[in-house]
């Protein structure tokens, strides 16, 4: 019989589902979208109903249509979408749609939070208390919904509330817990300190378990519902960016990984918890056991080129699209782009920040759009790049992953930007192969996740900084970090006439 290990990567657009042989190689994949509501602006809401749906319907594809067999499937594991508050009642059912990391409707909350707990916050979390985190979301219902708080028994993140679907067992991975900055990263326990300073029960918190913790078998019951067997085995997962690390290979510290998804991320493998970026970046725990990583995310990243194709010209397809703007010259004829079509997180942490296009002329076409929107979402990642920088912070690779690796162009636009090596994975599933590779390690088929990377993570193509282009970035950077300070407060008050009218 065929062996095999199922990664669930719970992103925002959509479930992808990789079935992996002991070998390393992914013999097939299915994916499932699902709806974002965004209901008023900075507002971002799914269903988790949807989530559980998609990945039950993702992994029966496997089975009905790439012909895996159910007892074939011997672990599942999960990379989940950070920060999402899911919140259940004392049935564990839920209480209300699930409130994402890129909404950001949560600035007072924050306030508060440093208001009452002050720079120790950053000191027990390792995190500013920011927008799109769980714990400034967990109060804002309790202050604007008291009678779903009322209700309120237990809260998880995205792939926690499927896992839980799927076992019947509540639980939480160090790696995303890190992301409700309601974990005290020191102790490895959730912080009551925080729990009492800001009136929040401490019970409300799931229990806490390693990724490669087994948390239960496929139950009978949701074996039922998919078509699944309880004999697979259930391994608890990690937050979609440290799957990614994993995925990646990102296991020692000279490395840096670079993830265009819907959200855009930096990340940085940390050896311990003594790092402070003084918030300026978030810190979060690995997946793999007693390592860190730290990270820098663009909110809107291939959702700002996602929301463009959308909104201009839905017909198009990624590669048609990118290929013509890869024909346009560089610095798209004098057109500069900014990302921040929902906010921003890092280096900017401002909710109402908005995007904008400076130098708009006459004889720019679509595709210098296209190419502006890519080059500047290639810049906000320079922006945190050069706050490794600026700690002393030394690397000499960038794995790049998420969907934005599938463009050659992007990936060499990397290199350029960056002025350094860019590697590619041979198959770009950096966070469903990390969750892959939790399995793996779960059912003891490797000893440790770095004996796992050896066989299953293989780099591909790499592309080398180009001098010419390198320089003609650099000047270009210049110009683009400028944009922030200098649209700002009107960014601030068109967002507050929107508001008012
Ligand atoms: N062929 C392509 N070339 C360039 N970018 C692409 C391509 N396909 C997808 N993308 C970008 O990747 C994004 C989706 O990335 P993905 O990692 O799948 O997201 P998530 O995990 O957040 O759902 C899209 O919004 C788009 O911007
Ligand atoms: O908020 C963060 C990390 O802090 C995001 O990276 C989310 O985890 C969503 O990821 P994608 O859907 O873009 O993969």
């Amino acid at each position: 019989m065929n062996e095999y290990v199922i990664g669930v990567d719970l992103g925002t657009s959509a479930v992808k589902v990789s079935a992996m042989n002991k070998a390393g190689e992914i013999v097939a994949q299915q994916s499932y979208d699902y709806p974002l509501s965004q209901p008023r602006p900075g507002y971002s809401e799914q269903a988790p109903q949807d989530w559980l749906y998609a990945t039950t319907i993702a992994i029966d594809r496997l089975i009905l249509r790439d012909g895996i067999a159910k007892e074939e499937i011997q672990g599942i594991s999960f990379s989940g979408q950070m920060h999402g508050l899911v919140l259940l009642d004392e049935n564990n059912q839920v209480l209300r749609p699930a409130i994402l990391w890129n909404d950001t409707r949560t600035t007072k909350q924050c306030q508060e939070i440093m208001d009452k707990v002050g720079e120790e916050f950053i000191e027990i979390t390792g995190n500013r208390p920011l927008e799109g985190f769980t714990l400034p979301k967990l109060l804002w219902v309790k202050e604007n919904e008291p009678e779903i708080w009322a209700k309120a028994k237990t809260f998880l993140l995205p792939k926690d509330y499927v896992r839980y679907c799927m076992t019947g067992k509540l639980g939480m991975d160090y790696s995303d817990a890190t992301g409700t900055v309601l974990l005290d990263i020191h102790q490895g326990t959730w912080s009551k300190a925080l729990c009492e300073a800001l009136d929040v029960p401490l019970s409300i918190c799931p229990p806490l378990v390693k990724s490669v913790d087994l948390t239960g078998n496929v139950s009978a019951g949701y074996a039922m519902f998919s078509g699944l067997t309880t004999t697979t085995k259930v391994f608890a997962g990690g937050g979609d960016n440290a799957c990614g690390a994993v995925g990646a290979g990102i296991l020692q510290p000279n490395m840096v990984m670079s993830s265009i998804g819907t959200s855009g991320v930096v990340l940085k493998y940390e050896e311990n918890a003594n790092v402070n970026y003084h918030g300026q970046l978030q810190f979060e725990c690995h997946a793999i056991p007693d390592s860190y990583y730290s990270m820098g995310v663009t909110l809107a990243a291939g959702h700002s080129l996602n929301w463009f194709k959308g909104t201009f010209d839905s017909e198009e397809d990624f590669n048609q699209m990118v290929a013509k703007a890869s024909e346009r010259p560089l610095g798209a004829n004098g057109l500069l782009f900014t990302p921040y079509v929902v906010g921003e997180r890092a280096p900017y942490a401002d909710a109402d920040i908005r995007g904008s296009f400076i130098g708009v002329d006459s004889m720019q076409n679509r595709y210098d759009f296209v190419r502006a929107v890519m080059e500047g979402i290639t810049f906000s990642f320079r922006d945190i790049l050069n706050i490794y920088e600026q700690n002393g912070r030394d690397f000499d690779t960038v794995v790049a992953i998420g969907g934005g690796a599938k463009s050659d162009f992007w990936l060499q636009m990397q290199a350029d930007i960056f002025n350094k090596k860019v590697v590619a994975l041979t198959n770009e599933q950096g966070p469903g192969l990390g969750a892959a590779m939790i399995a793996a390690v779960g059912l003891g088929w490797f000893d440790n996740l770095q004996e796992c990377a050896k066989e299953f993570v293989h780099f591909g193509k790499e592309y080398q900084p180009n001098s010419a282009n390198v320089a003609k970035y650099d000047q270009l950077y210049g110009l683009y970090h400028q944009v922030y300070d200098q649209t700002k407060e009107l960014s601030h008050g068109l967002l507050k006439f929107r508001r008012e009218n």
